[in-house]
């Protein structure tokens, strides 16, 4: 089918969503190509967004010595004063190790791997340059799996002291003492509880008048009132209309604010949200338009307006994250190649690594009420279970939502220690249509974090039958 082509398939892109499409085509015997304009493979996944993150975050917590609360050095023993470079140091080391699994797994399924960046020249051809070389490649189909790119600052460019994105941050030579951090999405929670765990005076600057709305309100409510409990002061419904740079000394940034407030920071986060990293692409070539925030529509099957291009990944919009990028970049190479697959399933959960960590799977509780769904809730409290007791976390929270007329369960909220990983409970048995009944009669391990099911499900059930 591909003859005349280079490959059968170029994926733009080596994060989660263009390597496990390259991957998903070799294995289905065609001739796949990856290109990357970034130094090494891994995406954003890898180089500047969820392994170091996630990396950094525990070792935030290892100094902490505990899955949670209060500040660095707090506590048993001395003050600890912890330092970017003894932080950032097994940042890098997993980055490295994360890139060399995905470059020999590359390697092994024999998907070539262009160094450069990535420009259409017709909806077949794409020009790859980079600084020591430039190239054309050809494919009868193109994979788009670019991702994005963090909003910019308004007013002013990023400079490494002074105003960063989740590109720089973590490359900072010293740690701020206050940080302000402007957008209260899941990087800037996520970062603003990192920082307020190491002693830093955080700043959290957001237009809402709620963070994550897409999340449990009493989840929520519950991690705000833990992070001002670490001093993170949250300025809510306040809008970030310009930033400035003060030359010192000492040199400053100061927000103006829409309602005519300014506010002066020594760091600013700036994760206002994010943009498709399509600009470079030349689009107009492959006869494509991205939208106004640079992504591309596709339909169910990830296909573009243009037949021979799918695209996958962070770059279509929602749910926008590593694993749901890399199972549409799979589905869309199958899709493709003509093969049958099923569609990825309705239910995937959502962990944000704040401290403490979220994770939900199905509905919030607010949606339920909206789309006028009865339901009845189960909650367990940490401090009631004996795993909680042993790991010292007695504010960990798991809500489940029951159907009141058939009892299926409609959603798990949790928050706590180890949060991500207990949510998968709910999500098979959401995934596979169980509710209250499985929860009534099955046992866990003991003692373990997943005895929450059962005592929620149990305090469910009392409140179904009073
Ligand atoms: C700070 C942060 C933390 C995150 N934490 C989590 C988390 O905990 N859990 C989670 O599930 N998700 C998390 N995410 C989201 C996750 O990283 C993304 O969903 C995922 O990386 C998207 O994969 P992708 O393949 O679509 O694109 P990306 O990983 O963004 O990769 C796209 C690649 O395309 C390359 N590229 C772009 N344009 C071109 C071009 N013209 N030519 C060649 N190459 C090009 C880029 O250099 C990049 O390497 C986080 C994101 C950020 C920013
Ligand atoms: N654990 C995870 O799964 C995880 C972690 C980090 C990031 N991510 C992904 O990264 C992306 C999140 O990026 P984000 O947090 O930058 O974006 P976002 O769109 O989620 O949040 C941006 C926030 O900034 C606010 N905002 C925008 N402009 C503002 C201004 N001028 N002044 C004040 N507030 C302003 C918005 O109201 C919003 O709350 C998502 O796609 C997410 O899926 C996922």
């Amino acid at each position: 089918m591909s003859h005349g082509y280079d490959y059968d398939l170029l994926c733009i892109g080596s994060g989660p969503a263009g390597q496990r499409g390259a991957v998903q085509a070799a294995k289905l015997g065609k001739r796949a190509a990856v290109v990357e304009r970034g130094r090494v493979v891994g995406g954003v996944c890898v180089a500047t967004g969820t392994i170091p993150s996630k990396t950094f975050r525990e070792a935030v917590l290892s100094l902490n010595g505990r899955a949670g609360f209060g500040r660095a050095g707090q506590g048993a023993g001395p003050v600890i004063r912890p330092t970017a470079e003894g932080l950032f140091a097994r940042v890098a080391e997993v980055e490295q190790r994360q890139r060399d699994i995905i470059e020999d797994q590359l390697q092994r399924n024999e998907v070539t791997v262009f160094k450069g960046e990535a420009r259409f020249i017709d909806p077949h051809t794409v020009a790859v340059t980079s600084n020591e070389a430039s190239s054309v490649v050809t494919a009868a189909h193109i994979l788009i799996a670019v991702g994005t790119i963090p909003a910019p600052p308004p007013g002013v460019a990023t400079a490494p002291d002074l105003v960063v994105t989740s590109d720089e941050l973590l490359r900072l030579t010293r740690l701020p003492r206050r940080l302000a951090v402007v957008g209260a999405g899941v990087i800037g929670i996520e970062y603003a509880a990192m920082f307020a765990a190491l002693g830093i005076d955080v700043t959290v600057i957001d237009k809402r008048d709620r963070p994550l709305e897409f999340l449990d309100r009493e989840i929520v409510d519950e991690l705000l009132s833990q992070m001002r409990n670490c001093d993170v002061t949250f300025r809510l419904g306040e809008e970030v209309e310009q930033l400035e740079i003060v030359e010192g000394p000492p040199r400053r940034v100061v927000m103006r604010l829409q309602s005519g407030k300014r506010l002066v920071s020594e760091l600013v986060l700036f994760c206002a949200g994010r943009q498709g990293a399509t600009a470079q692409l030349n689009l107009p070539a492959a006869g494509l338009t991205p939208d106004e925030r640079g992504r591309l529509t596709v339909d169910r099957q990830y296909r573009t307006a243009v037949p021979h291009i799918v695209a996958a990944g962070d770059v279509i919009g929602f749910p926008s994250l590593a694993t749901t990028s890399a199972e549409q970049g799979r589905l869309a190479a199958c899709v493709t190649f003509g093969v049958e697959a099923d569609p990825m399933a309705s239910h995937f959960p959502i962990g944000i690594y704040a401290i403490p960590e979220i994770s939900m799977v199905g509905e919030p509780e607010h949606e339920l009420t909206i789309r006028r769904v009865p339901y009845e809730t189960g909650r367990a409290r940490y401090r009631e279970i004996a795993r909680g007791h042993i790991l010292g976390d007695d504010s960990g929270l798991l809500k489940m939502l029951f159907h009141r007329e058939d009892r299926r369960l409609l959603g798990v909220h949790v928050i706590g220690t180890s949060a991500t990983e207990l949510i998968h409970i709910g999500q098979a048995v959401l995934g596979l249509g169980g509710g209250l009944d499985y929860f009534l009669t099955t046992a866990f391990n003991y003692p373990t974090l997943a005895e929450c099911y059962k005592v929620a499900a149990l305090d469910a059930h009392n409140k179904l039958s009073a």
